[in-house]
Parts: structure tokens; C-alpha cells; sequence
């Protein structure tokens, strides 16, 4: 007999980022082989051509918002699949190689993420040094190790990765910051609904009057809470949108999949990116009566039976 693959999984790297990290909360070490990719584009690549089973990216954060190149990298391209979701929060030190001082530090790097976390104490420390966005927390501190920088800013465990000193602890301007994080996957089977699951979804609306009220109204009408959220550019053209939401519910959930379905009616596009277990420690919010899957299995019995001039 024949044993199965081991599942690889690609996260943003190198070794030492939240991603990594998030990816260890994610999944035991034991249920897959992991691989660092250089740069967010390349985790969801490495899933598309075939080279990973799944891939973890960071995708927003409490402080600074969505990660673009997650959200756009998941919008545009083959379709991908938001399979779980994972919350890290997360604290940078300021590190350098051993023996550097701040007034040594003449150039800094870090995800534009931990750069915009941190940017007011940084100003503080070095007011003088601007500070270089690059393609991850990691990729600074090794980057410093090598040389080519003084300072990055990263998890206290990447400095101690890459054998760099902590010179500040916690230089988050706003102390308690959250990061989320999504595993994505190709296309496949859903996982399954939990009763405490998030859909995601990006729709493309048509240039019209109201056209933002359509697409709530589809949610509202049938008790569902958004979530999340936010307007991206299409690239297409400046003033055409599409809309990044996360609702409650999973799309085997009847008023869930209604929406969905109504929302490709009214939609330019919509692009559904999955339905997965909720992860952020709350409770979806109780359902109406009018929202659960009883009340909508009983109005198409009770259509089914007008129709066939039962009722
Ligand atoms: O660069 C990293 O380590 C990441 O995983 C991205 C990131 C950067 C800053 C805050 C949270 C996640």
C-alpha cells in the first residue's frame, strides 16, 4: 500500500514570521510539510500551479487593516478557497545585530503591516531613519543578519531565529494588536458547517444608483450579520468597485445560500472564497425564527404544494 503524501503547506516566509506562527496554531507539525514562500503572491502561486496543498497568508489586522496583496491575490486569478481562519496576536521588538546601538541604526526594514504598527514609536527611537516596507517581518531580520540592513522590526522569535538582539521591546504603537490569518486551498469540498461558521466573498457591482444597498439588502432580508466590509479598486478603471465581505452563516446554510444566489442575480460577479469555522472566540448571533433552515425548508414545502395546487 501506497502511504499518502504528506499535505505541503506554503506560508508567507521565511522561517520566523507571524505567518509561520499562525500556520503552527493552524496545524500540528505533524500533519504536513511546511514551505517558506518569498513573498504573499507566491504562497497563493504555489497553490495555484500545484507545488502546495494550501497556503497561509495574513489577510487583515486590527491595527492597519486588510493586506492588499491578500485580498487582491485572493479576488483576482484561478479561484482560491478560505478553508479556516486564524487569529495571532501580535508584538515586534526592534532588532539588530548584537553590539548595535540606536544611534548606530542608520536603515530599517519590515512588512509594511509591522511598519504602519509601529510607525510612531519608530519616529520616536529613530527619527531620522526611513524605513523600508519589504516582503516580511522574517525576511528583515534576516536581511539584518546578513548586512544588509540595522534594524528590522519582527516577532521577538525571529530576532532570535536570525541571532539578533531585541534592542526595544514592544514598539506597537497600539499594545493588544491582532493579526487574522486564512489557510487557503484549491477548489474542493467545503468543510463542514460547524452552527459557528463565516462565509467570504467579493461581489463586483454595476455602476447604478443603489447599487450597495441591493447587495446588503440580500444579507439584511434574510437575518444575516455582516462582519466585514470594504470597498477594493477593480483595476479596471478608477470608480468601478468591488465589495470584500464576510458574513455569518456557511453556504450550506439556506438564507446563506439564497443570498449567494441572489447576489449572482444582482451582481455584475460575485466570487464566493468560502465558507469555514469562525475562529475569532464569538458567537454568531442567534437567529429569527424566520432565518433558520426549518423556516425555509418549510416555505418551499409549502410553495412546492401551491404549485402543484395542494394549497
Ligand atoms: O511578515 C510577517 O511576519 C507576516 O506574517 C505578515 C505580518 C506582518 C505584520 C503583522 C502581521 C503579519
Amino acid at each position: 500500500m501506497r502511504a499518502t503524501p504528506p499535505t505541503r503547506f506554503a506560508y508567507l516566509g521565511p522561517e520566523g514570521t507571524f505567518a509561520e506562527a499562525a500556520l503552527s496554531r493552524a496545524v500540528a507539525s505533524s500533519e504536513g510539510a511546511r514551505y517558506p514562500a518569498p513573498s504573499i503572491a507566491a504562497a497563493l502561486s504555489a497553490v495555484r500551479i500545484g507545488d502546495a496543498d494550501a497556503a497561509l497568508v495574513p489577510l487583515e489586522n486590527s491595527v492597519e487593516g486588510s493586506v492588499p496583496a491578500t485580498m487582491d491575490g485572493l479576488a483576482d486569478g484561478e479561484p482560491l478557497l478560505i478553508t479556516r481562519e486564524v487569529f495571532l496576536p501580535v508584538s515586534f521588538v526592534l532588532a539588530v545585530r548584537p553590539g548595535t546601538e540606536l544611534p548606530d541604526v542608520g536603515s530599517l526594514a519590515s512588512h509594511p503591516h509591522a511598519l504602519a504598527q509601529t510607525s510612531r514609536r519608530l519616529t520616536e527611537l529613530l527619527p531620522r531613519v526611513v524605513p523600508l516596507p519589504i516582503a516580511s517581518t522574517a525576511e528583515a531580520a534576516r536581511l539584518v543578519a546578513a548586512g544588509k540592513y540595522d534594524a528590522a522590526v519582527c516577532a521577538p522569535l525571529a530576532a532570535e531565529r536570525y541571532g539578533l538582539t531585541a534592542l526595544v521591546d514592544d514598539v506597537a504603537d497600539h499594545p493588544g494588536a491582532v493579526t487574522r490569518f486564512v489557510l487557503v486551498a484549491p477548489p474542493g469540498p467545503l468543510p463542514a458547517p460547524t452552527g459557528n461558521d463565516k462565509t467570504s466573498l467579493v461581489a463586483v457591482v454595476g455602476d447604478r444608483t443603489g447599487a450597495l444597498l441591493e447587495l446588503l439588502r440580500e444579507f439584511a432580508v434574510r437575518g444575516i450579520s455582516l462582519t466585514r466590509i470594504e470597498s477594493r479598486p477593480t483595476r479596471e478603471r478608477l470608480g468601478v468597485y468591488s465589495f470584500s465581505l464576510d458574513c455569518e452563516g456557511h453556504v450550506a446554510d439556506a438564507r446563506v445560500g439564497e443570498a449567494l444566489a441572489a447576489l449572482h442575480r444582482v451582481s455584475d460577479d460575485v466570487r464566493f472564497l468560502g465558507s469555514y469555522p469562525r475562529a475569532d472566540g464569538r458567537e454568531n448571533k442567534p437567529l429569527e425564527p424566520t432565518s433558520t433552515d426549518a423556516a425555509f425548508t418549510e416555505a418551499s414545502g409549502w410553495l412546492a404544494d401551491v404549485r402543484a395546487g395542494r394549497a
